[in-house]
C-alpha cells in the first residue's frame, strides 16, 4: 500500500494550490484527479481577477502561490477595472488561453519534486477506529492509499448533476463523471451536507459573430500588467492579446426568455437548489430585474488556437433550441452557431462551519477540505483555500503553529472567516465590500502584506522576499524625502505648475502636499523634482512609483482605517478558552447560546461576527470572560 505524507482529492484551482504548497514543503504528496488532461480546468470563463478576486489572486502570490504566474504566462488579456475608482477597488481582470493555462499548469505539477499525480476517483476517506483522524483514502480503482493528512478539493463533482432544459445527466462538468460515493464519507462523519447549483453560458464560433457592430475591448498593451511580482515587465509585454467585445441583451432576448420560462428547469421546480446571487444565469436576472431591458454581455476569445467565444453573462440553463434563438435574438450574433450549449450543475458541498481556521475539519484530526466544496463559488476563491489548506497541513506536519491570517491583513483571511462563522446560504463570492479594512486591503499593497508570511513558511526564496523589502524601503523613504523637500519658489517652478497644471503656491509647500492634490500624479512630481534638484533616488519600478502615489494621496483615509483596525484587534485579541462552558451563561438569547457552542469562536472578534449573536450578547459574554459574571 502506497503511503504519503499529504494526499489531496482533486486538482482544480484548489487542489493544485494545495498540492505545490506540500510538496514545495519537501512533503512526499499525491494528488488524484478524475480525468488528468482537465487538471486545471477553468469550468466556465476563462478569467481570473476583477474586483476583490484579484486581490485574492496577489494575496496568494505573496505566500508563494502558482495562479497568479501561471495566468502571466497564460493570458489572451489584461486590463484593469474601476481605473476612475479609488485604488480600494482597482482590480486587474485577465482572460486566460483556457487550453494553455491548463497545459501550464499540468507541466508545472509533473515538474514539481514530492508530487504524484494520480488518475483515479477517490470513493471514500479512511480513518482510525474512533473516526477522530484520517489515515487515508480507497479509489475506484479498488486501491487504498495511506496518508497522515489529506486535503479534499472535489468542486462540483460531488453527486454532480447537469441539466439543459429537461435533460438531465450525472456529472461534475459536461462531459467528466460525478463523483457519486465520496459524499458518504462525510455524511458517516456527521458532516451536514448541503446542496448548491452554479451555470455556465454557451460558446460560441467567432466564424459565425459579426463583429463590425460591437464595440472592441482591447487588452492594456503599453504598461506591464501582471499578477505575480515574480513575473517579468518584458514576458508579459512581450506576449500578444486578444480583444473582447461588447453587446447586450434586447427586449426581444427577455420576451423569449420569459415566453419559456417553464422550460427552465431553475424556474420549473426541477432544481431548487440555492445558485450564485451575485453570478446569475440571464433567465434569474431578467425575472428579477424585470424594470431593464438590457443587460451587457462581454464575447471573450478562449484562445489563440481556437475559435470558440464565451458569451460572459449569458449562462443558461435553457434547453438547447432556445439557447440557439436566444444568442441570435442578440446584435452581432444573429447568424451564430454555439459549439457548446450552457448549462447548470447542482452539487453536494460540506457546511463550511464544520471547519477550523486552518480550514481543518474540526472534528476529524488531519482531514481539511478546501474550494468549492466549502460552499465557495470561483476559481480565485478556490485556489487561496487550497493555498492555505496546503500550508496548515504542511505546518502540522513540521509540528509548528498554523498560519491563521487575520481579517485586517488580508481578504483569503476574510473569507475563511465569513464561510466558518456566517452560515453560508448561497454559493460565497469574494467582493471588496466584504471588508471593513478594503482601503488597507489593496491588490498593489498585497506583497507588503503578505510576503513576510510566505518567506517564514518556506514557499518565497530569499531573493524574492529581498524584493519586496526594497520596496517597502524605498515607499517609506521616499515618502520621508517627498515630506522634506520644498517645491521652492523660483519662477521657473511657478510658471511651470501655472502653465501646465493651472495651479499655484504658496511658499513653503513639500512635494509630498503637491503629491496630494488631484492635478498631480507621481510621474508629475517627478519632473518637479527634479527643478528642486532632488539628491535622493526618484526613478523607480512602477509598481513602486504607484505604491508612493497611493500612500501619499491617500493617506487620511489609510490612517483612518488602521485606527478602526487597532480598536478591532483589541476584540481579536480576547480570546475564549476552548473549553468555555457557554451553558451556564445567563442574560444571553437561546440562538446566541446554540450557534456559540455550534461555532465555539476562538476570540470575541469571531463571536460578534455570528449570525444570530447579538452586542447585548456579546457584553454579556464579555463580561463573564472577565469575571464579572460568573
Ligand atoms: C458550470 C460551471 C460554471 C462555473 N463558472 C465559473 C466562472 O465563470 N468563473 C469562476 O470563477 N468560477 C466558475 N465556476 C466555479 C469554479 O469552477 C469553481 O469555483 C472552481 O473551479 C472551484 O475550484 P475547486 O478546485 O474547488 O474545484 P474544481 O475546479 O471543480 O476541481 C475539482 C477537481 O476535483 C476532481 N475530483 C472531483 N471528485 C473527485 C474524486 N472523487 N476523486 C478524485 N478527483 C476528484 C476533479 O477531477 C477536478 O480536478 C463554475 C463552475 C461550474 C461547474
Ligand atoms: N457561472 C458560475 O458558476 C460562476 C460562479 C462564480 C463566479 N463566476 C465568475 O465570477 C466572476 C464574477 O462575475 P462579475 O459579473 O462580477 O464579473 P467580473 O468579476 O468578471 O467583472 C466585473 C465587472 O467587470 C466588467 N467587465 C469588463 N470586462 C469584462 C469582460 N470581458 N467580461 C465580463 N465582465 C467584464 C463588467 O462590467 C463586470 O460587471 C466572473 O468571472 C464570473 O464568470 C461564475
Amino acid at each position: 500500500m502506497s503511503s504519503y505524507d499529504v494526499i489531496v482529492v482533486g486538482a482544480g484551482h484548489a487542489g493544485i494550490e494545495a498540492a505545490l504548497a506540500t510538496s514545495r514543503k519537501g512533503h512526499k504528496t499525491a494528488i488524484f484527479t478524475i480525468v488528468l488532461e482537465n487538471i486545471g480546468q477553468m469550468s466556465c470563463n476563462p478569467s481570473i481577477g476583477g474586483p476583490a478576486k484579484s486581490h485574492l489572486v496577489k494575496e496568494i502570490d505573496a505566500l508563494g502561490g502558482e495562479m497568479g504566474r501561471n495566468m502571466d504566462k497564460s493570458f489572451v488579456q489584461m486590463r484593469i477595472l474601476n481605473t476612475k475608482k479609488g485604488p480600494a477597488v482597482r482590480s486587474l481582470r485577465a482572460q486566460a488561453d483556457r487550453k494553455v493555462y491548463a497545459r501550464n499548469m499540468k507541466k508545472t505539477l509533473e515538474a514539481q519534486e514530492n508530487l504524484d499525480i494520480i488518475q483515479d476517483m477517490v470513493v471514500s476517506i479512511t480513518f482510525d477506529k474512533d473516526k477522530k483522524v484520517v489515515t487515508g483514502v480507497k479509489t475506484k480503482n479498488g486501491l487504498e492509499f495511506l496518508a497522515k493528512k489529506v486535503i479534499i478539493a472535489t468542486g462540483t463533482f460531488l453527486n454532480g448533476l447537469l441539466y439543459v432544459g429537461d435533460k438531465l445527466v450525472e456529472g461534475g462538468r459536461m462531459g467528466e463523471l460525478s463523483s457519486k460515493e465520496l459524499t458518504n464519507s462525510f455524511i458517516e462523519m456527521g458532516l451536514e451536507i448541503k446542496r448548491f447549483k452554479t451555470g455556465t453560458s454557451p460558446r460560441i464560433d467567432k466564424r459565425t459573430i459579426d463583429f463590425n457592430e460591437l464595440e472592441e475591448q482591447p487588452g492594456e498593451t503599453k504598461i506591464a500588467l501582471k499578477y505575480s511580482s515574480r513575473s517579468s515587465d518584458e514576458e508579459v509585454l512581450a506576449k500578444p492579446q486578444l480583444s473582447c467585445y461588447l453587446t447586450r441583451t434586447n427586449v426581444n432576448t427577455h420576451n423569449l426568455i420569459l415566453d419559456h420560462i417553464d422550460k427552465s428547469p431553475l424556474y420549473n421546480g426541477t432544481i431548487s437548489s440555492i445558485g450564485p446571487r451575485y453570478c446569475p444565469s440571464i433567465e434569474d436576472k431578467i425575472v428579477k430585474f424585470r424594470d431593464k431591458d438590457s443587460h451587457h454581455l462581454f464575447l471573450e476569445p478562449e484562445g489563440f488556437d481556437t475559435n470558440e467565444v464565451y458569451i460572459s453573462g449569458l449562462s443558461t440553463s435553457y434547453p438547447a433550441y432556445l439557447q440557439e434563438q436566444m444568442v441570435r435574438s442578440i446584435k452581432g450574433m444573429e447568424n451564430a452557431r454555439i459549439m457548446r450549449y450552457g448549462y447548470a450543475v447542482e452539487y453536494d458541498i460540506v457546511n463550511a462551519k464544520e471547519l477550523d481556521y486552518t480550514l481543518e475539519v474540526k472534528k476529524i484530526k488531519g482531514l481539511y477540505l478546501a474550494g468549492q466544496i466549502n460552499g465557495t463559488s470561483g476559481y480565485e476563491e478556490a485556489a487561496a483555500q487550497g493555498l492555505m489548506a496546503g500550508i496548515n497541513a504542511s505546518l502540522a506536519l513540521e509540528n509548528r503553529e498554523p498560519l491563521i491570517l487575520y481579517k485586517d491583513n488580508s481578504y483569503i483571511a476574510t473569507m475563511i472567516d465569513d464561510i466558518i462563522t456566517k452560515e453560508i446560504q448561497e454559493p460565497y463570492r469574494m467582493f471588496t465590500a466584504r471588508s471593513e479594512y478594503r482601503l488597507l486591503l489593496r491588490e498593489d499593497n498585497a506583497d507588503l502584506r503578505l510576503s513576510k508570511y510566505g518567506y517564514e513558511i518556506g514557499l518565497l526564496s530569499k531573493e524574492e522576499y529581498d524584493k519586496v523589502l526594497e520596496k517597502e524601503k524605498a515607499v517609506y523613504e521616499t515618502i520621508d524625502n517627498l515630506s522634506n523637500t520644498n517645491v521652492g519658489t523660483s519662477n521657473k517652478v511657478l510658471v511651470e505648475l501655472l502653465e501646465k497644471y493651472n495651479e499655484t503656491i504658496k511658499s513653503g509647500i513639500s512635494l509630498k502636499e503637491l503629491l496630494r492634490r488631484p492635478s498631480f500624479t507621481y510621474q508629475d512630481v517627478k519632473e518637479i523634482a527634479r527643478y528642486a534638484n532632488v539628491s535622493y533616488q526618484i526613478d523607480f519600478r512602477d509598481d513602486i512609483e504607484y505604491q508612493i502615489e497611493v500612500f501619499i494621496k491617500y493617506e487620511g483615509y489609510i490612517d483612518r482605517a488602521m485606527k478602526m483596525m487597532e480598536k478591532n484587534k483589541k476584540l481579536e485579541e480576547k480570546k475564549i478558552p476552548k473549553d468555555f462552558n457557554y451553558d451556564i451563561m445567563t442574560g444571553i438569547g437561546r440562538e446566541a447560546k446554540q450557534r456559540l457552542n455550534e461555532i465555539r469562536p476562538y476570540n470575541i472578534g469571531q463571536a460578534s461576527r455570528i449570525m444570530g449573536v447579538t452586542p447585548a450578547d456579546i457584553s454579556v459574554l464579555i463580561m463573564y470572560l472577565d469575571g464579572r459574571l460568573s
